[in-house]
């Protein structure tokens, strides 16, 4: 294969924009180039790393790809195929994180700690990593692809790369230093070295550890909720079966045992009035953008607005700290030793420098909080799901089943020593319409069937902000 091949490049920018993770789908692509092509397996089957340089409107965007080459490509990896080359060509084409038998060549990388052209593998210090096990891609909405090796490691592959070490990387192996157990252990990374011009490696990987006897939290709240719509009438929700209410507490109370360690780790700051000032005038630029770009949310925009008016008009300074940043049921997990905290990278949708910057640690509180209006509506999204003359009583339910587990989640965060959410009720307001503001835009651009989940919770969400003016 020939590092830039014309064909090559055209064959990916068809097939890029149709994969779950690519970041780029509001625009065309005007022009993919290859930057970098590894080689990190020769043969049939072969593996080739690349870093793909995505051109769109103004911007250019890294994308990471393992890319495999079979003459005959197996059934199993058909759904995988990005195209066939002609003339010369190794043959079929596909995306390799969903090819066992090359995958493993990472852990065999990351154990030796080799280098091979731009990449270099690590493992963290004493770790001893298994090369015999095979990956298989971890099945789940995501922003990245992750592999899981025989139920031991499980590794993640930025999808697209920010440059210097990856916040997902540099957060777990700061918190794990302070003796945070709400974290995975670290087992080993990818980067790719800097280029001439200097500066950080760039992430490319992350291996850590695979919690085996963990649930994801979005699938427990999911089955909660279930449980509570089939209640029958009068409702009791303590007596419901599958009640999330104490783990909801509970994983408050890890919240701010993680706030703090990431307190202690990064340090704390102090924002002015006129910073808290810029982050709500950012809100407003950021309600702006997706008005335009998604009419539904139009409606809504001056009870948001004037939610971030408020914050604005405060005169009061943030205590500020490196936080989560994308805090939801999904990167959250119960393990039998409690709960566990995934993905510090923030969203995908920010710049790194956004993604780094310190914020009020209820910004993540917020976010969680959010996570819980999105359980409590997602059965109710599809129009179909809500028989005629039934909305009112199940949006009763979903309220009932949202605000029981958002007060648990906060008093929880507040008994464990976080900032009470009930004594900043301006800033959660804030920071919830923010994160719902993103949601929508999320949502039309990668999910446009989930768009009616936060779109229902912004119109309880605004009608609480329109009673109060
Ligand atoms: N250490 C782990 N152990 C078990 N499962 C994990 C682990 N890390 C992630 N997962 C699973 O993979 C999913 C996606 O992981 P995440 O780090 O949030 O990726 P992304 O950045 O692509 O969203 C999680 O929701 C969880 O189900
Ligand atoms: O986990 P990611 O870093 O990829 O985060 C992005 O995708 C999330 C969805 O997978 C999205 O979260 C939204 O949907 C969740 C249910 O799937 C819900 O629990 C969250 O509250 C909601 O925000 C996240 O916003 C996005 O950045």
């Amino acid at each position: 294969m020939r590092p830039a091949d014309p064909s090559l490049e055209r064959l990916l920018a068809g097939w890029l924009p149709r994969q779950r993770w690519f970041g780029g789908k509001d625009g065309p692509i005007d022009h993919l180039t290859i930057g970098t092509t590894t080689q990190l397996l020769t043969g049939d089957p072969a593996l080739h790393h690349l870093v793909l340089d995505v051109h769109q409107n103004t911007t250019t965007d890294h994308y990471q790809l393992l890319l495999g080459t079979r003459h005959h490509l197996p059934d199993r990896l058909r759904p995988h195929e990005i195209g066939h080359l002609a003339g010369d060509s190794p043959g079929h084409l596909y995306d390799a994180a969903h090819d066992p038998d090359l995958t493993r060549i990472l852990l065999e990388h990351m154990a030796r700690e080799t280098s091979v052209g731009p990449l270099r593998f690590r493992h963290a210090p004493g770790a001893d990593i298994r090369a015999d096990l095979e990956g298989a891609p971890v099945m789940a909405e995501q922003s990245n692809t992750s592999l899981v090796f025989g139920g031991t490691y499980i590794c993640k592959l930025f999808r697209r790369l920010s440059p210097g070490v990856n916040p997902d990387l540099e957060v777990n192996l700061a918190l794990s230093r302070e003796g945070c157990t709400h974290v995975p252990a670290v087992h080993g990374w990818i980067e790719l070295e800097p280029d001439a011009a200097g500066g950080e490696p760039v992430t490319l990987g992350l291996l850590s550890e695979f919690l085996s006897t963990g649930t994801d939290g979005w699938r427990l709240a999911l089955t909660s909720v279930r449980d509570w719509y089939a209640q029958p009438e009068p409702l009791q929700a303590a007596a419901a079966g599958g009640d999330f209410a104490a783990e909801a507490g509970r994983l408050g109370a890890a919240t701010a045992e993680v706030h703090r360690d990431l307190a202690a780790a990064f340090g704390v700051t102090r924002a002015a009035a006129d910073e808290v000032r810029a982050m709500a005038r950012g809100m407003a630029e950021q309600l702006d953008l997706a008005g335009a770009a998604v009419p539904e949310l139009r409606p809504h925009a001056p009870a948001i607005r004037a939610a971030f008016d408020r914050l604005a008009a405060g005169t009061e300074a943030l205590r500020v700290q490196r936080v989560h940043g994308d805090y939801h049921l999904g990167q959250v997990m119960r393990t039998e030793s409690g709960w566990v905290l995934l993905d510090f990278e923030g969203e995908p949708a920010r710049t790194p420098a956004e993604r780094r910057a310190p914020a009020h640690p209820l910004r993540d509180v917020a976010g969680m909080l959010r996570s819980f209006e999105y359980a409590a509506r997602f059965p109710l999204a599809g129009d179909d799901a809500v028989p005629s003359g039934a909305a009112d009583a199940l949006e009763r339910r979903a309220r009932a089943w949202a605000e029981r587990n958002r007060e648990a989640f906060c008093a929880g965060y507040a008994a464990a020593g976080g900032p009470d959410p009930a004594a900043h009720e301006t800033l959660v307001r804030a920071f919830e319409l923010d994160k719902a503001v993103y949601e929508v835009r999320y949502e039309a651009r990668n999910r446009p069937s989930w768009l009616p989940v936060p779109l229902r919770s912004l119109e309880r969400l605004a009608g609480v902000q329109r009673s109060i003016e």
